[in-house]
């Protein structure tokens, strides 16, 4: 028997809202007559803002509420940015679809400055995403590099406030959220990568619920799938953690998938830099042979913790 309604278990930031509106509304209109209701809920990684990320659980903090929420049957599913979901699920959940992707550049935000280029000798940068830092390291040896954590919003007042010269922030993020006029530069592939998965909006639900499932692979898109898997391959392969400086990006084509990735350090603002392609069909693949490249350059030293 189909269900008649969805309850979409989300967290409460503006964008995680503006996520779930969204595949709320695309639900409603697949299937006509479907009631979709938001179950906006607190995740400890939105609680603990005053450590970095890594430091604190990682990624899988964000999810776990939602997780939660799904287990004892208070929602059906739960969106999430999928740069946020760990390379692996927890046991009995699945990712039953994966939204066209948006822009995946990064964005340089400032109100002084045009781009990272011309920033003044020692300006002070904020993000706490190592992935970033180790980017601007390599870009910009001369930089302070300050944490900077909290919501989309959060981050743009602390930079208004003076806090920082720039911060480093998604495109995609400030794009959903009206906010495309903040963004002063992209830094965007192949000079700068994005995280594994950053851009594309992914559902999550019980993997045993075939009828919901049903509903909701209505809303995949394969190309994204197709690419975002090998970026989740690769960094699944180099141990899959958020701390440790890892960017990904595949394109596909009429050829098949190209993926770029790399493997940072923040101390030393060095980069491990690898690219392969290969069939639309073998993602994971790919993504374990540019890993296997990354560890034949060294990786191994730069993930070793
Ligand atoms: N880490 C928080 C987060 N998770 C997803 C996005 C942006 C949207 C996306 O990548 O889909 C952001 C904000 C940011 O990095 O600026």
């Amino acid at each position: 028997m189909s269900p008649t309604a969805l309850r979409i278990a989300t967290r409460k930031s503006a964008l995680a809202l503006w996520q779930a509106e969204h595949v709320a509304g695309l639900l409603r209109a697949a299937h006509p007559g479907l009631r979709v209701e938001l179950v906006p809920l607190s995740t400890r990684g939105d609680e603990i803002l005053d450590k970095p990320l890594a430091s604190v659980g990682g990624k899988g903090l964000f999810l776990k509420e939602l997780e939660v929420a799904m287990l004892e049957g208070r929602a059906e599913l739960a969106v999430h940015s999928l740069k946020d979901v760990p390379a692996e699920l927890e046991p009995g959940f699945t990712l039953p679809a994966m939204l066209p992707r948006a822009d995946a550049a990064d964005a340089f935000v400032s109100n002084d400055h045009a781009g990272l280029a011309t920033l003044p000798h020692g300006a002070r940068v904020g993000t706490s995403s190592l992935r970033r830092q180790a980017q601007l390291r390599a870009m910009r040896p001369d930089l302070t590099l300050l944490d900077l954590r909290g919501n989309v919003g959060t981050r743009l007042q602390k930079l208004d406030a003076g806090h920082y010269d720039a911060i480093v922030l998604a495109c995609a993020g400030l794009e959903r959220l009206g906010l495309h006029d903040r963004i002063r530069a992209r830094l965007s592939a192949p000079s700068w990568l994005p995280a594994p998965g950053q851009a594309a909006i992914a559902i999550e639900a019980c993997a045993d619920h075939a009828a919901i499932l049903e509903l909701l692979a209505v809303l995949d898109d394969a190309e994204t799938r197709q690419a975002v898997t090998a970026e989740r391959a690769m960094n699944h392969a180099l141990g899959g953690s958020c701390t440790v400086p890892v960017g990904a990006w595949c394109t596909v084509t009429e050829h098949g998938l190209h993926l770029r990735g790399m493997v940072g350090d923040v101390a030393s603002g060095r980069l491990l830099i690898a690219e392969a392609a290969g069939d639309s069909a073998e993602p994971v693949p790919l993504g374990k042979q540019v890993a296997e490249l990354l560890f034949a350059q060294g990786a191994a030293a730069f993930l070793g913790s």
